[in-house]
């Protein structure tokens, strides 16, 4: 039968892929602190083995328990501000006196691997990189599904002071007005953690499906 259908065309049917392979994407999740970006990027690493997860730059020292590699990577201050001379940085900040960075050489090098590549950014540091990357990025703005939901997270985490938390209150309310520079929100649900995760696969997935695709350049 194919043959007949193929003579009858006057042309062999094609047995090659209908659609290229999808691009690498970058993917970026914000929000405010205490929201649950660690744990969701945390799990969602454990199910989607085959996204990238960012290893920042620091020019601070390492501390005992941490990993070259897996925690930062480590280098002087000097060498951080050579990133910057040559414009090796996606987006750099200061925090507590020390330097963080992407480096942009470990996203390129994964995307020539073709591997999505995902970045945990803070709220100001999206909007940096959407700057640079516009369109060519999925930009994903993580919530709780109330303040009161994200004090009490943050209050049991028990790693801020009193004063601490008045402020990362107040950066989360200016935080949330930034929503709409996003492309995706996701509800983090209190005990849902698996159900965010899912969200965030869906989107990969939407996103794999797209017509026209991403392609951030770096
Ligand atoms: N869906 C959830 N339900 C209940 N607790 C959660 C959920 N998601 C995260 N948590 C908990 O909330 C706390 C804050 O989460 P996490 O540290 O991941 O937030 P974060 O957004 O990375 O914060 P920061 O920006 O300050 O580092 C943690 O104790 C975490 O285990």
């Amino acid at each position: 039968m194919l043959e007949e259908l193929e003579q009858a065309l006057g042309s062999p049917l094609d047995s090659q892929p209908q659609v290229p392979s999808p691009k690498p994407l970058v993917l970026v999740i914000s929000g405010p602190s205490g929201v649950g970006k660690d744990a969701v990027i945390k799990r969602l690493q454990e199910v989607r083995k085959e996204v990238h997860f960012v290893v920042t730059v620091t020019s601070r020292p390492i501390r005992p328990h941490e990993v070259e590699g897996i925690d930062y990577y480590f280098v002087s201050k000097a060498e951080f501000m050579d990133l910057i001379a040559r414009n090796e940085l996606l987006e750099h900040a200061v925090v507590y006196g020390d330097y963080k960075g992407i480096p942009k050489k470990q996203v390129r090098d994964c995307m020539l691997n073709g591997q999505d590549v995902l970045l945990r950014l803070d709220v100001q540091g999206a909007a940096t990189v959407r700057k640079l990357l516009g369109q060519d990025a999925v930009f994903i703005f993580m919530v709780a599904e109330s303040e009161m939901a994200l004090v009490k997270r943050l209050v049991e985490r028990k790693t801020e002071s009193f004063d601490k938390l008045l402020i990362r209150i107040a950066t989360a309310r200016k935080e949330l007005e930034l929503m709409s520079e996003f492309d995706y929100v996701v509800v983090n649900a209190d005990g849902q953690l698996e159900q965010t995760v899912s969200k965030i696969c869906s989107i990969i997935d939407a996103e794999k499906a797209r017509v026209h695709q991403r392609c951030a350049q770096l």
